[in-house]
């Protein structure tokens, strides 16, 4: 497995917020986290980049507890794309990206080759190839989303969390990034809110409901009209698209 959660509980306070969570996400899969606001999704994909320790429970990489990982050798694996800006700073977009590789170098080793191409080939990934030398401040939402996901593939991670990474996309950029999350090489964890896409491009889901992991699968085999009601609220009827063979939900009022 290449990330395994066993028995995660974190509170703050007295409120339980992920409450007895486990997970297993083999290598390569692309798995979308489902749930409502406040649902508890962020809070676990932070607890599973390491940001927030558990209350109980652990996190396993590959078998050993990230607990016990150095810091640098955890950041050289996963990378974390968080669902809010991440600097107020003017750098050039090349330069954000570049933070990437920090995990790469030590106090002494100069920056590389390697460490150009693995920049290059992110923004050409996200399409901003182009927009390397503008300032950070000066872009789209849409477009500080891309380069945030650049520094991420920067990193050359083997695991990826992304926290609404298609929120201020437009649907072509939205379509794109997803598509590129479902061709990627890596283990890829995604907090989406759009039900189509997880269908579309997950391998598999994971659907929390107040701080509990109420459904996992392959979204044929879970997406229903009974579960999204339940977790949802929201009425629908479920069919498998004659174009591309996944299920499609139409939401009805
Ligand atoms: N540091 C904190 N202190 C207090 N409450 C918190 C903290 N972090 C999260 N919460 C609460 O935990 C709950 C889960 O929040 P979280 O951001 O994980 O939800 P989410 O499923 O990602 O929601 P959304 O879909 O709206 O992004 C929310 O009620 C939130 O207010």
């Amino acid at each position: 497995m290449s990330i395994t959660a066993e028995n995660i509980t974190w509170k703050v306070g007295k409120k339980v917020i992920v409450n007895d969570v486990s997970l297993n996400i083999s290598r390569g899969e692309t798995v979308g986290l489902l749930g409502p606001n406040g649902c508890g999704k962020s809070s676990l994909l932070r607890i599973l980049a390491g940001l927030r320790r558990p209350d109980t429970g652990s996190v396993t990489l590959e078998g050993q507890n990230i607990a016990r990982m150095a810091k640098k050798q955890f950041a050289r694996r996963v990378a974390f794309v968080e669902q809010h800006g991440m600097t107020d700073a003017n750098m050039r977009v090349r330069d954000v990206v570049k933070l990437g590789r920090i995990p790469h170098h030590s106090p002494f080793s100069n920056w590389s080759t390697h460490d150009d191409e693995a920049v290059t080939a992110a923004l050409q990934t996200v399409n901003m190839l182009e927009k390397s030398d503008q300032g950070w401040l000066s872009l789209s939402g849409g477009e500080r989303q891309r380069v945030q996901i650049a520094r991420a593939l920067a990193q050359t991670p083997t695991e990826i969390l992304l926290d609404e990474p298609t929120n201020h996309l437009d649907i072509h950029h939205q379509m794109q990034l997803m598509h590129l999350i479902g061709q990627l090489p890596l283990t890829s964890l995604v907090a989406i809110h759009d039900l189509n896409h997880a269908s579309m491009f997950c391998d598999s889901l994971i659907v929390m409901q107040q701080g509990k992991i109420v459904a996992t699968g392959t979204p044929q085999d879970i997406l229903s009209e009974d579960l999204l009601w339940d977790v949802f609220r929201v009425k629908t009827k479920i069919e498998t698209s004659r174009y591309h063979g996944k299920k499609h939900i139409y939401f009805l009022v």
